[in-house]
């Protein structure tokens, strides 16, 4: 039997209906673009998140995660609010709560459910596993009440638990990701219509790996950093006149930065414009099999989050300089920053060198070790039980 299946049946002494899944995700590139409008290259994990559930009917959510060392957390769905979401050792079950919350004010109707949830995705290493937990909950419970909604609403309805209830502004990437992502590909997202390309992503085929440097250093989006990045990105596109960077096109992006007066928020929009071209060429590069090829545009987005974004940290640096010194094609931290995971695009047969300079450049440094995979383009969420 399911290992999440089975802890459902020992917590709440009764099988569920369905387990379901829903992966972590890595973006290639495309980064603090998703809330310009703009472009994103991400693709799913390999580690997912497991949520086994049965409706009630009695208007009760009950969530239980084997990940975090409490019991069941219990809601009645008539007092959800977002003002009051859990606190303390239970400020997880904003999660599945949150996702609950919205599809009820979505007039989507939701009876009330007993949840179990596990993961294999790190959390808090820039991989997304809150979007996995969203994904999963909203696939489960859509699932169970009959509820016919599409992927792309899908993930918005769990970026909305997301910004709505936990309070965390983030974009749309990660949810998309995990509700959308094939096997083999990395899925183009334009964020602003939700629009969707799956691009062919065989690395093993091309001789390839990606490596995933987590650097443990735990990012926290819910602080003020990420959120006045956003507040920037809109004031400018305001001072440009226009709806979002996302209409800033690359070859007017010089005009538009002699006509903003700050210097920061000129660094700020050089960043999204560039990023937004950069997702444009890697895109093309993937679609003639050019796989190495984009590894320089992978390293000018690291240069660019470090110094116009400045999102990095001295972790991640080290992470990219020491697998670009090891013989990368290119690396870049990946996620919102400020700690969390970078990205290195490798030779297959150099994983273990890459991975041994990391481990001792972090080791010289005085850092902690870091945790290094190597990930595959992954499928997006799905039933499993
Ligand atoms: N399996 C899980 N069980 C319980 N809570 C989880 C699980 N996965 C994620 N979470 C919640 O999501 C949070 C991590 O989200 P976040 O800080 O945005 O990082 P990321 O999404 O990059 O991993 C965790 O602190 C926890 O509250
Ligand atoms: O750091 P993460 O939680 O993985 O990802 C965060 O930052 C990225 C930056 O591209 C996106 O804006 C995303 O919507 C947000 O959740």
């Amino acid at each position: 039997m399911n290992a999440t299946a089975r802890e459902f049946r020992e917590l709440y002494g009764y099988g569920p209906e369905g387990v379901w899944a829903a992966p972590g995700r890595v973006n290639l590139i495309g980064e603090h673009t998703d809330y310009n409008d703009g472009f994103a290259l991400p693709f799913a994990l390999p580690q997912r998140t497991e949520v086994a559930a049965a409706r009630r009917t009695d208007g009760i959510l009950r969530v239980h995660s084997a990940d975090v060392p409490s019991g069941a957390v219990t809601f009645e769905l008539a007092a959800l609010d977002p003002a009051q979401p859990p606190q303390g050792a239970d400020s997880w079950a904003a999660y599945p709560a949150g996702v609950v919350w919205a599809l009820l004010d979505a007039d989507l109707p939701v009876s009330g459910a007993d949840l179990t949830i596990r993961s294999d995705v790190p959390t808090g290493a820039g991989l997304s596993s809150s979007a996995a937990l969203e994904v999963a909950t909203a696939l489960a419970l859509t699932d169970l009440h009959g509820l016919p909604l599409t992927r792309p609403e899908l993930a918005a309805l769990a970026r909305r638990a997301e910004n709505d209830y936990v309070g965390v502004p983030c974009g749309v990437m990660d949810q998309m990701a995990s509700a959308c992502a094939t096997d083999g590909h990395a899925l183009h997202l334009d964020t602003r219509s939700l629009e969707q390309r799956h691009i062919p992503f065989d690395c093993a085929a091309a001789g390839l790996r990606l490596l995933v440097v987590d650097t443990r250093v735990k990012h926290a989006l819910a602080d003020g950093a990420y959120a006045q990045r956003r507040s920037s990105c809109h004031e400018a596109a305001a001072a440009l006149g226009l709806p979002a960077l996302r209409d800033l096109p690359y070859g007017e992006l010089d005009r538009a930065l002699a006509r903003l007066g700050d210097p920061v928020l000129r660094s700020r929009v050089r960043h999204v414009v560039t990023e937004n071209e950069r997702v444009v060429r890697t895109e093309e590069l993937l679609r003639a099999g050019r796989l190495r090829e984009t590894g320089p545009l992978l390293s000018a987005g690291h240069a660019s989050l470090r110094d116009d974004y400045e999102v990095s940290c001295p972790e991640l640096d080290l992470a990219v300089a020491t697998a670009d010194a090891a013989g990368a094609y290119g690396s870049r931290m990946t996620g919102g920053g400020f700690g969390g995971s970078a990205l290195a695009l490798i030779d297959a047969e150099a994983e273990a060198e890459v991975g041994r300079a990391v481990t001792r450049a972090f080791r010289d440094a005085g850092y902690a070790a870091p945790r290094i995979t190597a990930a595959a383009p992954s499928a997006g969420a799905t039933r499993l039980v």
